[in-house]
């Protein structure tokens, strides 16, 4: 006689509580059915992190999955689950069928990440039971407050459910009351109910496990031998005593004539199933929470382990229904015993549901492994070396973004990841390269190759240019399309140098402004459109050489409207300039420049599921690179110092204003250092943080060398290998994942940028006075050298004086210098055209910088670190010594419709940041060079170099 098969002769089925994909395949469940009865399977997010988690038998299959393209991690967990489900529900069809739809079910659980969430419970239910497609499924939905009505409403609707995470008695009769209430509307609305199954999976060890635990406490602490005697009595009692009233319960709601009316029409009650029947106290039998709750119409669903000791040891009696009065006893003793059951039972369901979340993120760990390891070099791969503090510190804070379910809650646009204010409203990145028209970007591509343009030059600022400028330096011009080219200055030479870079008349021009009232592409756009218009005739015909990329409303676009641009993209309001690269405003120029965008963002996908809600902060390259850099910035190390390879070298200059305009704020955040030449890690302070990216095939041994001495020396270096420059897209989406984390970790808001706004207002009010005036308010020099005039503030002056700047150049820069001290940095803000020759200049000075003074520098040009850095540097830490360069312009250049001339507004932006700066009470300095602009850079650098000898 085999017990367990015996138990059918009772009126019990018994189900298992166990699944995986071999254990199915080999056979064993159809074993299961044939020798012990077995009747059904449920499963659970525990059970299948187990499956899953634990046994390379997924690897396959998921590497399967894979071949057919790359999927998210929650999608690729559904599919191992659905096959697994399916194939369970195939083995125990024949049960199905014999007993005539009455067993032979198989449960699958919604993610509990819904738990708390009736709609979307309810859309995954609809969504799984389609997908299952199988009769004898039944999907599993918990019994919590927002569980109930999910519950009514699928059962409303026809499909089979499991109600699980069931404690509590009253709980029990509202989800009876949510079956006959579903059941009533299917009715109603013609469904056959025979067709509908549901089981109520009441749970019982785990209330054992927290009475006893109360129990326990209050006998260690009773005085009274007797009283103690009394408590203990009640040890391992209390779950089958719930159980058995609940199952009085069950008969008495399914009898009477609101339930005949039902069965009538051939629905079948939904019987009591027992979970959480495997003994978890050693003192207790281990078939205890089987033999005790023995009785028709019931459910048992067991462990293996359970199972197999039944089959050996169990003892069979009608059970159930035995001593029910004393069942009643045990509570009421109970409760005068000061434990409050229902407080336990509520406490069961919360507990429950989170220990089923932390399964899902074990699992769902697991599954987003496995795909890694599948998608190898298809990643970018990353590697963090951060030593022994910062390492533990992103354990600890990844531990702690998990269990506090950050990253979905990022992904839901849940403001409180951050500070609270109105995040939610700028995360429109998180979803905009998957929203991307693909078919529209070929088709616009075609149009513009059809054009035959040479030249295609992106006009704007920040967040608008810096991503198409790394498009333009990383790829090659493609046959065909116009070779692309970003303008983001005001400078004279500038401007002019990019208008003999073009053929003017076979150029088209791609005016990006988000917000279309930024001063620089405006007046850019005004300066161009006049230019062709010189050059091609009329005015439709030069309009047509426009594209503008902006928000909708802008003036940017009525103004294109009216000029008849050749096309208008628009932007998503909800993104932020600065994290707009994977929108239209780095998609257009992609585009224009043929770059693929299809391809282009097929592969930033990839970094985009590997970054997201479904993927655990442990498997998280966004996440742990965020945590890392927050968590480094506030230790100090906040000088996130990037060094880009020569195929990629322009991307350091989109990640820094990524960094800095997102972070630097309120006195924190991190300061990007850019560009500055990777040395000797005895120049480094410890206040640095380094990220090595690069591309496949750019090894490099010295540098290799240099990069490990860095972290022997005990800095934190990340590494990132991109497979190829067309993999850019996935460290778009990795640095800004990353920045948005990092700006939680600080506490700040990482979407706004209040101190550029500071800037640009200054700066406004200085052109105004020009337009009146037709001069910018006069300034007097602290002091006049033959090379440079130069011109601080009040206080900045007192203290450069106080430390020995005199009548000359190089005191005052000697002076200026000297103010650096351990964890500043030393920035060169150049108001001067940006070319190869300045770019060099600046290079040299910022080095020499480095390696005497031993502090992080930063080499800039204006005004274009005004929509970058200039936040950091302005409302960020107070770490910045400021060098401002300007200079005469040796030729200036009009701007059509307005008094102000290019070099005026520079002027003015100089200006404007300089006065926002010494407000702010930084230390600054501005050195306005004389003799031309190669000749004062020439002094400057012998001045710097005297004054660091
Ligand atoms: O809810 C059902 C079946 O409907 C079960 O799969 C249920 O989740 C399990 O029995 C329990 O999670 C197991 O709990 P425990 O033995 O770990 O306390
Ligand atoms: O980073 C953004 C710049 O400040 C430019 O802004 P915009 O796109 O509104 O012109």
């Amino acid at each position: 006689m085999n017990p367990v098969k015996e138990l059918e002769k009772h009126g019990q089925a018994v189900w298992l509580d166990f699944l995986a994909r071999g254990f199915i395949a080999k056979g064993d469940l159809k074993q299961l059915i044939e020798t012990d009865g077995v009747k059904g399977v449920t499963s659970n997010p525990a059970i299948f992190e187990k499956a899953i988690g634990s046994s390379d038998e997924y690897d396959a299959p998921v590497g399967k999955a894979l071949k057919r393209g790359d999927r998210t991690v929650a999608e690729l967990f559904e599919k191992l689950a659905v096959e697994d489900i399916q194939n369970a529900a195939d083995v125990l069809h024949p049960v199905y069928n014999r007993l005539k739809g009455q067993d032979g079910f198989v449960s699958l659980e919604v993610s509990p990440y819904l738990a708390n969430d009736t709609k979307g419970t309810v859309a995954e239910a609809r969504h799984l039971w389609k997908d299952v497609d199988r009769k004898n499924l039944m999907i599993k939905v918990p019994a919590t407050p927002e569980g109930l009505p999910a519950i009514e409403q699928l059962i409303g609707e026809g499909i089979s459910v499991n109600i699980t995470l069931l404690f509590a008695q009253q709980v029990y009769r509202e989800v009876a009351e949510a079956y006959l209430a579903g059941l009533e509307k299917y009715v109603a609305g013609g469904g056959d109910p025979s067709h509908v199954a549901s089981v109520a999976s009441f749970f019982v060890s785990r209330i054992d496990t927290m009475v006893d635990k109360q129990l326990d406490e209050k006998i260690a602490r009773a005085n009274d031998p007797s009283e103690k005697e009394r408590l203990a009595a009640l040890k391992g009692k209390v779950a089958i005593a719930n159980a058995k009233l609940a199952y009085q319960d069950y008969k008495r709601l399914y009898a009477g004539p609101r339930w005949e009316k039902l069965a009538a029409k051939g629905a079948k009650p939904q019987r009591l199933l027992w979970a959480s029947t495997g003994t978890k106290n050693k003192d207790y039998s281990d078939v205890l929470y089987v033999e005790e709750l023995i009785g028709p119409n019931t459910i048992n669903t067991v462990p293996p382990a359970t199972l197999d000791a039944f089959r050996d040891h169990g003892k069979l009696r009608d059970s159930l229904e035995e001593n029910v009065e004393e069942a009643k006893a045990v509570l009421e003793e109970l409760a005068r015993s000061g434990i409050s059951l229902d407080a336990i039972t509520e406490e069961l369901v919360k507990d429950g549901v989170k220990q089923f979340a932390d399964a899902a993120d074990k699992l769902y760990g697991a599954v987003a492994s496995k795909r890694a390891t599948v998608l190898g070099n298809a990643v970018n791969r990353q590697q963090l070396g951060l030593g022994d503090g910062l390492g533990k510190a992103v354990t600890k804070a990844t531990e702690e973004w998990r269990a506090s379910a950050r990253i979905r809650r990022l992904w839901q646009r849940d403001k409180s990841v951050w500070t609270g204010t109105d995040e939610d409203k700028w995360l429109g990145w998180l979803d905009s390269a998957a929203q991307a028209d693909v078919a529209d970007y070929a088709d616009y591509a075609n149009k513009v190759k059809g054009q035959n343009f040479s030249d295609a030059v992106v006009l704007g600022m920040g967040g608008s240019s810096l991503g198409p400028e790394v498009l333009s330096e990383t790829y090659a011009r493609k046959a065909g399309f116009p070779k692309l080219h970003v303008l983001d200055s005001t400078d004279p030479a500038q401007v002019r140098a990019m208008e003999q870079q073009i053929d003017i008349a076979n150029t088209v021009f791609i005016v990006s402004s988000k917000s279309g009232g930024t001063t620089e592409p405006n007046a850019m756009k005004d300066y161009f459109y006049d230019r062709v218009a010189k050059a091609v005739g009329p005015s439709v015909r030069t309009g047509h050489r426009f594209i503008a990329v902006t928000d909708p409303g802008s003036s940017l676009e009525k103004a294109a409207k009216k000029l008849n641009y050749a096309r208008i993209f628009h932007g998503e309001p909800s993104i932020g300039g600065r994290y707009s690269v994977l929108s239209p405003f780095g998609l257009v120029p992609a585009a224009t420049a043929g770059i693929d965008v299809g391809s282009f963002i097929g592969h930033a996908l990839t970094m985009i599921r590997s970054c997201g809600p479904d993927v655990p902060p442990h498997e998280n390259p966004g996440v742990q690179l965020g945590l890392a850099m927050g968590l480094a910035g506030l230790e100090g190390r906040d000088k996130v110092t990037i060094f880009s390879s020569k195929k990629i070298a322009d991307f350091g200059a989109w990640a820094e204003q990524l960094i800095a305009e997102s972070t630097g704020k309120e006195g924190k955040g991190l300061i990007p250092i850019e560009g500055e030449p990777l040395n000797d890690h005895s120049v480094y302070g410890n206040d640095r943080f380094f990220i090595d990216i690069r591309t496949e095939g750019e090894a490099d041994a010295v540098h290799d060398g240099m990069l490990s001495a860095l972290e022997k020396a005990g800095h934190p270096v990340v590494r990132i290998l991109m497979k190829s420059i067309e993999h850019l897209g996935q460290e778009f989406f990795r640095f800004e994942m990353a920045t948005a984390v990092a700006g939680a970790v600080l506490g700040i808001n990482p979407f706004d940028q209040p101190d550029v706004e500071a800037a640009k207002i200054k700066t406004r009010e200085l052109t105004a006075a020009f337009e009146k005036t037709g001069a910018l308010p006069p300034e007097q020099p602290v002091v006049s050298t033959a090379e440079a005039d130069l011109y601080t503030d009040e206080s900045n002056a007192a203290a450069l004086r106080a430390a020995g700047a005199n009548g000359d150049l190089g005191s005052w820069i000697k002076a200026h210098l000297s103010r650096s001290q351990a964890g500043d940095y030393v920035a060169l803000l150049g108001y001067i055209e940006r070319d190869k020759a300045t770019i060099g200049a600046l290079q040299k000075m910022r080095v020499a910088v480095l390696e005497k003074r031993h502090v992080a520098t930063a080499a800039e040009f204006g005004p274009r670190f005004l929509h970058s850095t200039g936040q950091a540097y302005k409302g960020g830490p107070d770490s910045g010594v400021f060098l401002q360069i300007t200079a005469d312009d040796a030729k200036d250049l009009p701007v059509p419709g307005q008094k102000a001339s290019f070099g005026v507004i520079k002027a003015a932006q100089a200006r404007g940041d300089f006065d926002v700066l010494t407000e702010r009470g930084r230390r600054a300095l501005r050195v306005h060079l004389k003799g031309g602009l190669k000749k004062g850079l020439a002094a400057l650098n012998a001045a710097i170099s005297e004054a660091l000898n």
